[in-house]
Order: structure tokens, then sequence, then C-alpha cells
């Protein structure tokens, strides 16, 4: 359960979030949808705890973000590149990451990236990777860890047609292991297809429930 209590953050004077509140369960997607520049990206932001709200409550399974956790422990989220280091390969970089939390070892990252449609063992460097692989291998490292929380902002806007069909395929599967998906995308047929119930999001205000839907 993940209750977000009237939520804002102003930045340089701009509000970038107003007062938002969500109510979302374990085992559903739910989409965001707005215009460039609507808030998406700065709510997924907030709610991985990267930036840090002026006002209300995020809490996670009872977990208050910023008083018991600076992050939820079972979260996993895709920022692009997420700090991904050039000079080494797809496994390596998710080796380095699992290494910080000791939770998986290398037979799960092997398991991830091969769901992503990706070759463990390519030697290829993270730099030399195309747009759409390094969109994979990011969302390999945010569901490596079986998180219970995944955060994706526009997980398919750099794949081919076969790779958004995989990546949507990887969604309903998390979606289906008990995950809470939250998916920012600007694809339509995304929401349609995986969303259960979808915000709006409109200068930083929740704006409406465009639909909900039980699948
Ligand atoms: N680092 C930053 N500092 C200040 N303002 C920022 C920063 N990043 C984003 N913003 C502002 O926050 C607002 C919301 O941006 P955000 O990136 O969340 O939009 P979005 O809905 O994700 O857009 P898009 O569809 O283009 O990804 C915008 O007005 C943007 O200019």
């Amino acid at each position: 359960m993940l209750k977000v209590n009237q939520i804002s953050k102003t930045i340089k004077g701009k509000v970038i979030l107003n007062n938002i509140s969500l109510d979302l369960k374990q085992g559903e997607i739910y989409g965001f949808v707005g215009r460039n520049g609507s808030g998406k990206t700065m709510l997924f932001r907030a709610l991985s705890g990267l930036m840090k709200i002026d006002s209300g409550d995020i809490i996670y399974n009872n977990y208050k973000l910023h008083h018991d956790v600076t992050v939820f422990p079972n979260l996993g989220i895709t920022i692009e590149n997420a700090g991904l280091y050039p000079e080494f390969t797809g496994f390596k970089n998710l080796q380095l990451l699992a290494k910080l939390n000791r939770k998986i070892g290398d037979q799960e990252i092997k398991i991830a990236i091969k769901r992503v449609g990706l070759d463990p063992d390519d030697v290829r460097t993270f730099r030399k990777y195309s747009l759409g692989m390094k969109q994979r291998i990011v969302l390999a490292q945010a569901i490596m860890e079986k998180p219970e929380l995944i955060l994706l902002d526009e997980p398919t806007n750099s794949l081919d047609e076969e790779g958004v069909k995989l990546i949507r395929q990887v969604i309903r599967e998390e979606q289906e292991r008990g995950a809470m998906v939250l998916l920012a995308s600007h694809n339509k047929e995304d929401i349609k297809l995986l969303a259960d119930q979808v915000y709006y999001l409109d200068s930083g205000r929740l704006v409406d429930e465009v639909y909900s839907h039980a699948k």
C-alpha cells in the first residue's frame, strides 16, 4: 500500500508538485500521463526519495519516507542511465549495484538481463550500448531484486517494436508477481494495455483519474 498525502514541492518559485494525494494498492499497474513538464518525473523522484518534498507524507507499508527510511527498501526504479559506468559491461554494472545490498547473486542478475532481451555475456561496455539497449539494462537493474514497488519513467520510448512488446510483457510479469508498478508514459498504447488505473497530471497537479478498470 502506497499512501501519498498532499505532497507539494516548489523549486525556485515554481510549483512543481501541487498537493498530490494517492492511495495505491499492491499488484496494480498505475499509469501517469500528462504533457511534457507536467511533473511525472518529479513525482517519481519524490516517491523514490531522490527529491525531498516541502510538505505532505509518503508512506509505503508503514514506512514513512524521510522519517523511517531515506529510500523504501523494496523499490525498483528506472532512471535514465541509472548511474551506470560507461566503461563496464551491462552485467558488471548490475553486479556492482547488486553488491550494494547483497540480496542477489550473479544468477539472478543474468536472469534479469535475459528477461529484457539482452545477453548477460555481452562483452561490450555500456558506453557502446545503443539507446534501446541502455533502456533495457536500466529496466533489468530496476527489476533484478524483485522489488515490491516499481517506478518506471518512460520505459519503452527508445525501443523497437519487438522491444516494446517484450518490456510490456516483463511489466505484466512483475505485476503478476505482486509488485505495484507506477508507469509514466507518453505511449498511449503502453498505458491502455498495461494500466489498471490512469492519472493525469497538469502543471504539477493531479487533475483527474482518467479511467479505472479491473482486469
Ligand atoms: N532539476 C530541476 N530543477 C528545477 N526544475 C525542474 C528540474 N527538473 C524539472 N524541473 C521542472 O519541473 C517541472 C516538471 O518536470 P518533469 O520532468 O517532472 O515533467 P514530466 O511530466 O516528467 O515531463 P516529460 O513528459 O517531458 O518527461 C517542469 O516545469 C520542469 O521544468
